[in-house]
């Protein structure tokens, strides 16, 4: 493992230097890498996995999901089956459905994990949240996870551009003595960029923050909340969405991606960066006790609980979609489309 200074911090990571593809090939070579589920990471992971020169066969249920994935390349009978099919013969087998239908399939899963194959996960929700999922792994299996740290969508193009999103590895059953050196040729196999260690209760109690926080939820709460405040004053849709959303995405966010937040204000003008040092401090003061009180639902085990709960409802879909367009029906996403659609690329 690699030693990285993280400011200050040293922390063992593993690269594609240290473990290459060579490497990790010749770990799972005689493995047969069953990716039960095709929604969002099930493509990533299985695309990359197969481009990457592993034993991949998916598992999915008949529907627009299997008909996605007939389009993709898998063939049906070859590298194609039915769910119970691909957990017969596969001896890796990547548990990635969303985590509440997790709960529904565990039982089916649970009757092929015969000794000597592995349980593969993406997230370390079921496992963690044993009490209200009822995964609980028989003990002579390999049980571990590569959580990608961002959508399976991502993780496909980043691979198709020869690039790769971090991942973080964690270990929760060998039970053959060789579970690490598999989870690591996993994550490798995926097309990770690093990987870093952590253990499931760590992966989930910090995605499940991250997502509620930062990367999802609070960020489309600020945005709504200055969005809100330019409309009251007077400000056009066109300016408050530019001002709040566009130049973000579009200009800010891609030099701090490349260089850092320093870099991205020593790019901008003396006046913003007078303006955003002062104003840093205040905004992390007022956020920080929502950020606190997200932190502890999620270490009480209510965000899986509501998660659980809501997901399994038989309506689901139908009422995700409704909030779902409430945010694309909100006057500032709406501008956001109108946006969009007049960057010169597009037109
Ligand atoms: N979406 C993402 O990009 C990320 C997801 N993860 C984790 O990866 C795992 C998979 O998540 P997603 O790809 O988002 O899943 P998803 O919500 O896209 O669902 C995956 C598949 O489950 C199937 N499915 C749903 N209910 C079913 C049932 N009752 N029986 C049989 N099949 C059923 C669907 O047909 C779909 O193909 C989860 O543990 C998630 O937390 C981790 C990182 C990012
Ligand atoms: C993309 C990702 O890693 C998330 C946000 O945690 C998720 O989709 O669960
Ligand atoms: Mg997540
Ligand atoms: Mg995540």
């Amino acid at each position: 493992m690699a030693k990285i200074n993280f400011g200050g911090v040293e922390e063992d990571v593993v690269t594609r230097e240290e473990f290459p593809l060579e490497k990790a090939l010749d770990v799972l070579k005689d493995e047969v890498i069953a990716v039960i589920g095709y929604g969002v990471q099930g493509p990533g992971q299985s695309l990359n996995m197969r481009d990457n020169g592993f034993n991949v066969i998916v598992g999915q249920r008949k529907g627009k999901t299997y008909d996605k994935a007939v389009a993709d390349g898998w063939v049906p009978g070859e590298t194609l089956f039915e769910i119970e099919e691909a957990l017969e013969r596969g001896t890796i087998i990547c548990f990635l459905l969303s985590d509440a239908a997790q709960i529904e399939l565990w039982p089916t899963v649970k009757s092929y994990l015969k000794p000597g194959k592995s349980l593969y996960f993406s997230h370390g929700f079921g496992v963690t949240y044993k009490d209200q999922t009822g995964i609980v792994p028989p003990t002579d299996v390999d049980v571990f996870l590569v959580a990608p740290k961002g959508s399976g969508t991502s993780l496909r193009r980043l691979f198709v551009e020869g690039k790769g999103l971090n991942s973080s590895f964690a270990i929760y059953q060998d039970a053959s003595g060789h579970a690490r050196e598999k989870c690591i040729a996993m994550g490798i196999g995926v097309g990770s960029g690093y990987l870093f260690e952590t253990d499931f209760y760590k992966e989930v109690t910090s995605d499940l923050t991250g997502e509620r926080g930062t990367l999802m939820g609070a960020i489309q709460g600020i945005f709504a909340a200055q969005y809100e405040v330019l409309r009251a004053n007077g400000h056009s849709p066109s300016e408050a969405f530019n001002e709040t959303v566009e130049e973000l995405t579009q200009s800010l966010m891609p030099l701090v991606a490349e260089n850092g937040m320093d870099w991205m204000y020593a790019n901008c003008s003396t006046t913003a960066q007078r303006g955003a040092l002062d104003w840093w401090k205040p905004f992390r003061d007022a956020t920080k006790p929502v950020f606190e009180q997200l932190y502890n639902s999620v270490k009480a085990g209510e965000q899986a609980n509501i998660s659980i709960t809501r997901n399994s409802q038989p309506d689901y879909r139908e009422k995700l979609e409704e909030e779902l367009k409430e945010l694309r029906e909100s006057e500032m996403w709406k501008a956001g489309t109108a946006v969009r659609s007049l960057r010169p690329e597009r037109s």
